[in-house]
């Protein structure tokens, strides 16, 4: 028989993404739409072990919609990893009587709710908040489109300099074992190539390109290379080109986690706001052990376990078309 939660409690967990506040206002503002009681969990699974709550209401959250970071805040909790943690956890939720729980977070956070949810046969939502973009069952992740709208706000830049002085930047982004934020900002910035892990980038093909742009009078360069590409470190990267070009002026720039914050865009607002209410109308019609997504324009929802062990698709077409587009 269906069960109904009465006692709904979010968390936001792992590396926080612009938007996520955005995502919190909606689940409480449309908890309370629906009569339920809202609870928040600070410190993401960390808090859920400490028993770190805070009921909330929908003033709770005025002002927050344009607010980067979370104020909930965020962890990465070894402890959630054991068993142990897992169930001081559960006794928590239980002592507080809530009966289902959303997690905004990313693909390890759904790990744990997979494992927490099947442990306990506890109702679990996710809402995907990562500037990765790495989960299976949705077209975008909440921050990843502020993420690399900073990113091609700071190549933007780079490119002001780099033209002055015809130089070669190679500039890092973010993305653990992704590529989506060094694609999506190499095609808005214009560079001249991208490396990341899902291309297979070899040291040859660098180099053709590199003499293709010369023979192309092209002068100033950028090299998007993502943290998780499989060829190299960016210095070891800009090491090998160094000796290769040792005419060119190769400069390197680590964007960093200047990509995990500020304002979030319309896109990451509208999106946490849909997939905020579709998490809490999810529970109430019984889902459990997915995540919310929107694919297509539409809501879906993906079980956890395919949201984190499919691959989310990198459109090959993009990198055809950046080929295209840097001659
Ligand atoms: N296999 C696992 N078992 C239990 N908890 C996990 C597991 N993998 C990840 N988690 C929990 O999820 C948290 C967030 O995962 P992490 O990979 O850091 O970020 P994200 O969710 O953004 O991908 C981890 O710190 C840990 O507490
Ligand atoms: O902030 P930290 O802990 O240094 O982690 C950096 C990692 O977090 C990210 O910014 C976001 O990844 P998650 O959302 O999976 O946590 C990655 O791109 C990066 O590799
Ligand atoms: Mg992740």
């Amino acid at each position: 028989m269906l069960k109904i939660p009465s006692h709904i409690a979010v968390l936001t967990s792992g590396g926080d993404a612009p938007g996520m506040n955005a995502a919190i206002r909606a689940v409480v503002r449309s908890a309370v739409y629906y009569g339920k009681k809202i609870t928040g969990i600070y410190n993401g699974y960390e808090g859920l072990i400490n028993g770190n709550f805070q009921e909330l209401n929908s003033r709770s959250v005025k002002y927050i919609l344009n607010q980067g970071g979370t104020f909930l805040k965020s962890a990465r909790s070894d402890r959630f990893r054991t068993p142990e943690g897992r169930k001081q956890a559960y006794d928590n939720l239980a002592k507080t009587g809530i009966d289902a729980l959303i997690v905004i977070g990313g693909d390890g956070s759904f790990t744990g709710a997979k494992i927490f949810s099947e442990e306990y046969d506890f109702q679990v939502i996710g809402v995907p908040g990562t500037i990765d973009n790495d989960l299976y069952g949705t077209d975008f992740t909440i921050g990843y489109d502020t993420a690399t709208n900073t990113a091609i706000e700071c190549i933007d830049k780079i490119r002001d300099t780099a033209s002055s002085h015809d130089r070669l930047f190679l500039v890092e982004v973010m993305g653990r074992d992704s590529g989506f934020i060094a694609l999506r900002s190499a095609i808005a910035a214009g560079a001249l190539d991208v490396i990341m892990p899902e291309n297979d980038t070899t040291y040859d093909h660098l180099v053709e390109t590199i003499n293709r742009a010369g023979k192309n009078k092209k002068f100033s360069n950028i090299i998007v290379v993502a943290e998780g590409n499989k060829l190299g470190n960016i210095f070891e990267i800009s090491n090998f080109l160094k000796g290769k070009f040792p005419h060119l002026d190769i400069k390197v720039t680590i964007l960093g986690h200047l990509q995990r914050g500020g304002s979030p865009t319309v896109y990451d607002r509208v999106l946490a706001s849909k997939l905020g209410v579709a998490a809490v109308e999810g529970l109430l019609i019984g889902r459990n052990k997915v995540m919310a997504g929107v694919m297509h324009q539409q809501i879906i929802y993906t079980p956890f376990e395919e949201a984190i062990t499919r691959k989310a698709y990198i459109n090959p077409e993009l990198i055809r078309i950046n080929k295209i587009l840097t001659i």
